[in-house]
């Protein structure tokens, strides 16, 4: 089925992908991009995580349909076949990213698409849906020591056959090396705190050159050519059919064909009964944030429009981009007699071109246009698109949800991030530590806020406060309360305040929050997240035209003034400093 919006878990691993950052601008593709190494070991973040992807796979079992990408490995780290910093440096980048849409094994994967991705690899096709397991699983990750029969037999037992099986270790194997501090006896110890290391091929890039040079024998993976005849499986496995398949996939467009296939193949190995989602495929017009709620005193509707960019080719500047809407109850309700309502952006990001290796490969950037306009609370919103004027005389382009536009579900009741908030105690330990990292002692305790319309009488106004990225990995915060009537926030425009508390430790709190309604509807809104809360960057809302026909631009529309602009990036900049800060 072709993408419509709202689609929650598709524009989450969509952002993931194609912007390789979370919806509050925490950027996982900027550890690893561009083909990045650790500042600390010097070691290749791709190489890595891209091992981490291969070893939390590779102990399903294809017979039971047990294991395979579940995230597991989580658990496992003290384990001889997971020994390495390598692991716990990717386990803490990833850390922050899970939530209720997006698992952990989803970023394992995700991980490995990004690292192949940056390394000028092959874009590997990336799904979703991927479900976690929050305890460890069997051993059986191959080592080198052990004997061609026993590598055979452990690819077989999680689904690989011998000539898969070498392009699996061969492709792993474009990247990365064998550093000291795993290996002493491969690589000999170095004299500063920073490892060394012996390359599988002679560039960091993922690249044919370890299959040409072990077919040419210049090779110098320590996995071929060690003394150590014990330890050198790479040689065992790469010969294992007489060279046959390494000669197949020799050449630099055979080597980024097959290793795709076989690498999409690994990150798709799930635990029987998981059901991966379509390829997630860029959203080329995408809807995102879209909130009705009070910022101010005011009643605003806020919604951004991502448009792709030819990255050789800039945006008109003449451009004008227009969000268009109905009215919800009156006259003019879902736009009766054409009465439609219109603004212009309040706010226009020209993302930067690097936001994702995957994007940039595909000669996109982004333009994001930000939009906050003010709604008679009387009137409401039941449903909005947008047109795109480049005002150089061609067509005006209308993205409308493929036809279906982009309807607001609901207005009884409101998530209300700008009168919520966030504060942070030291934890019980004592100690005071890093604001953004509760695990060195800091408590972040969430009053949250939201506004029911009257007239729907809520029996129950509740919600589900769910954190799955909980440092350590421990169980996840999953906890339902109820919500109270504020007797402190008086109501406005319709709307009463209900209000309630909840502490979390973990880096990414979301909450659904639900009402039932005296006729027994349940209202709610699904998948808030609370990174932003009373930092929420501010925009002023712009003014609205409402016309029977089509509007034409205006001298009166009022742009972000600079001031504006300039808080809205600091505050983003912040939080991105902060939340990458917490997993290096
Ligand atoms: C018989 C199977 C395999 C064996 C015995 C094996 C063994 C090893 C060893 C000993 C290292 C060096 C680690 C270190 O020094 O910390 C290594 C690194 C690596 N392996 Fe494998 N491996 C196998 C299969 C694979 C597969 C199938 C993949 C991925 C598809 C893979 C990906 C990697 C990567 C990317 C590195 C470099 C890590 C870095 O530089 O930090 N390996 N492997």
């Amino acid at each position: 089925a072709e993408y419509r919006w709202p689609n929650t878990q598709y524009e989450q691993l969509e952002a993931l992908l194609y912007e390789g950052r979370r919806g509050d601008g925490s950027s996982l593709a900027s550890i690893v991009h561009p083909c990045r190494s650790r500042p600390d070991t010097n070691a290749s973040v791709p190489a890595e995580w891209l091992r981490f992807a291969f070893h939390d796979m590779s102990t399903h079992n294809v017979e039971d349909g047990s294991g395979g990408l579940d995230g597991s490995i989580a658990y496992e780290l003290g384990r001889a076949e997971n020994f390495g910093v390598g692991f716990t440096h990717t386990l803490s980048d990833f850390e922050v990213y899970p939530n209720k849409y997006v698992s952990r094994a989803d970023i394992i994967a995700l991980g490995a698409v990004l690292a192949v991705a940056t390394c000028d690899g092959p874009v590997i096709p990336f799904r979703g849906g991927r479900v976690d397991t929050w305890t460890a699983g069997p051993t059986g990750v191959p080592v080198p020591q052990q004997d061609i029969q026993t590598h055979i037999n452990l690819f077989k037992n999680a689904g690989f056959s011998v000539p898969e099986m070498i392009k699996l270790v061969a492709c792993g194997h474009g990247v990365g090396g064998v550093r000291s501090t795993d290996f002493p006896d491969l690589v000999p110890p170095s004299s500063s705190s920073v490892p060394n290391f012996i390359n599988f091929d002679t560039t960091p890039k993922f690249d044919n050159l370890v299959v040409t040079q072990y077919l040419d024998g210049t090779t110098k993976n320590p996995l071929v050519v060690d003394q150590n005849k014990t330890m050198v499986s790479d040689l065992r496995v790469f010969s294992a059919d007489s060279n046959d398949t390494m000669r197949s996939i020799s050449t630099p467009d055979s080597f980024a064909t097959e290793c795709k296939n076989i690498l999409e193949r690994m990150i798709n190995v799930v635990p029987h009964g998981v059901v991966l989602t379509d390829e997630i495929t860029l959203i080329p017009a995408k809807v995102h944030d879209a909130q009705l709620t009070f910022e101010r005193e005011k009643f605003v509707f806020k919604a951004g429009l991502r448009l792709t960019q030819p990255l050789n080719a800039s945006a008109s500047k003449t451009r004008v981009v227009k969000i268009l809407w109905c009215d919800r109850y009156g006259n003019s309700k879902d736009c009766a007699g054409k009465s439609t309502r219109s603004s212009v952006s309040a706010h226009v990001v020209n993302e930067d071109p690097n936001l994702s290796p995957v994007t940039n490969r595909m000669g996109y950037l982004f333009i994001n246009y930000n939009f906050v306009v003010p709604i008679d609370a009387t009137a409401s919103i039941s449903k909005f698109w947008f047109t795109v004027d480049e005002g150089d005389g061609t067509p005006t382009t209308t993205y409308n949800n493929g036809g279906d536009d982009y309807v607001v579900q609901q207005d009884q009741l409101l998530f209300v991030p700008t009168l919520s908030k966030t504060t942070y105690t030291p934890g019980q330990n004592g100690t005071v530590g890093d604001k953004a990292t509760p695990s060195t002692g800091w408590i972040k305790e969430f009053f949250i806020v939201a506004a029911v319309r009257d007239g729907s009488n809520p029996s129950r106004v509740y919600m589900n406060a769910l954190d799955v990225a909980i440092p350590g990995f421990p169980a996840p915060l999953n906890s339902t309360l109820d919500l109270q009537l504020s007797s402190s926030i008086p109501p406005t425009q319709g709307y009463s305040f209900y209000t309630a508390s909840i502490t979390d430790a973990g880096y990414q709190l979301t909450l659904d929050i639900h009402s039932i309604a005296a006729d027994g509807n349940v209202y709610t809104e699904d998948f808030r997240e609370t990174t932003f809360l009373d930092n929420t960057p501010y925009l002023a809302p712009t003014n609205v035209t409402s016309s029977a026909q089509t509007s034409s631009s205006s001298s009166s529309w009022r742009l972000i003034d600079d001031v504006h602009a300039a808080r809205f990036s600091i505050a983003l900049g912040v939080l991105i400093t902060a939340v990458v800060g917490t997993s290096l």
